[in-house]
């Protein structure tokens, strides 16, 4: 079956790279895209980076604050089905805003869109719950870069298998993000869950996790200046109870574009999921089934 990707946060950074990787790799860009409140320009140009191809995508306010849904759910509902009648599965792709999070989600859940969502933040619970009673496809993961995906399963295994082998240690985490972000890194979060059970107890994750986002910080903490715009830097210690032996899990990311590359794969793998019985995946299904390149 045909698929085309509706990117939804233009012209934010996600959304212009997810639209770059989309025409790299070859898939069919919607000419129509949700946006946010706070953006004026009617459409934006998208292409692939690297001098090859290019579109303009007609944008359309998304459901943060009630107004303009109306005019978007119109939108959204001419669209499913011009491309239902054409034997083309609309996919959306989510790169938005934490707040936009549920609203985008019950919207995408009343018309039956599939989606991949990659913003964080939000009622993560509620949003699982609207899908799966929606009976929709999605990829809802923090993080989409394939090394990211593969720490935070092998975590995952490790917390699994050894729950307490860190007992008694003490958990500390920095995360670094561009000014503009505007949470709690999600990655991190996620990491932290599994984390808790290693050393036997959940945290709570503002009670371990220091944020930096001022321009001082970020290069005091290895963030080269071409990366402050665009940058995600991650260090989580875990130290002995006595300060004699220490742990440290690392991951530095300059840019956007390993996480566009995800999503693509994401995307790929969502639209081959027909089956009734699995329906919502995350970035750790799509890795083991060996759907990332
Ligand atoms: N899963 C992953 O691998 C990754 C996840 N992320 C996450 O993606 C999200 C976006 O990040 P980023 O692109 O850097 O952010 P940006 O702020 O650059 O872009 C977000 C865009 O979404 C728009 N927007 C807000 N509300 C809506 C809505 N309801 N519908 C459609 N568009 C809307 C914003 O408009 P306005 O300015 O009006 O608010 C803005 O244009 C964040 O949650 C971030 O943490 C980022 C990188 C990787
Ligand atoms: O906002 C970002 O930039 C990122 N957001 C995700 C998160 O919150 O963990 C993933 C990555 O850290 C980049």
């Amino acid at each position: 079956m045909q698929v085309a990707v509706m990117v939804n946060g233009l012209p934010g950074a996600m959304g212009k790279e997810v639209a770059a990787a989309c025409l790299r790799r070859g898939l069919e860009v919607c000419s129509v895209g949700l946006t946010g409140p706070q953006v004026d320009e009617e459409s934006v140009d998208v292409d692939d980076g690297e001098g090859g191809q290019a579109q303009t995508i007609r944008l359309v306010k998304g459901p943060v604050t009630g107004a303009g849904d109306e005019e978007c759910d119109a939108r959204l509902q001419g669209l499913v089905a011009g491309y239902r009648d054409s034997g083309t599965r609309l996919i959306a792709v989510d790169y938005t805003h934490p707040t936009a999070v549920n609203p985008n989600g019950v919207l995408y859940a009343r018309h039956k869109m599939d989606f991949v969502m990659g913003t964080t933040g939000g009622d993560r619970e509620k949003l699982l719950k609207d899908v799966e009673e929606a009976g929709i496809y999605a990829v809802i993961a923090p993080n989409m870069a394939k090394q990211i995906v593969a720490l935070q399963a092998g975590l995952e295994t490790m917390a699994g298998t050894f729950p307490g082998a860190f007992e008694g240690y003490n958990l500390r985490v920095v995360e670094s993000h561009q000014s503009s972000k505007a949470d709690t890194s999600g990655t991190a979060k996620a990491l932290i869950a599994s984390f808790g059970t290693l050393v036997g107890k959940p945290y709570k994750v503002e009670d371990v996790i220091a944020m930096i986002r001022d321009r001082e910080g970020q290069l005091e903490f290895g963030v080269p200046e071409a990366g402050l715009g665009g940058h995600a830097f991650h260090t989580y210690q875990l130290l002995s109870p006595d300060g004699s032996v220490e742990f440290q899990f690392r991951h530095n990311v300059v840019g956007r574009r390993i996480y566009a590359e995800g999503t693509v794969d994401a995307l790929i793998y969502l639209a081959q999921q027909h089956g009734p019985d699995k329906k919502v995946f995350n970035m750790v299904d799509v890795l083991k089934a060996g759907a990332m390149k």
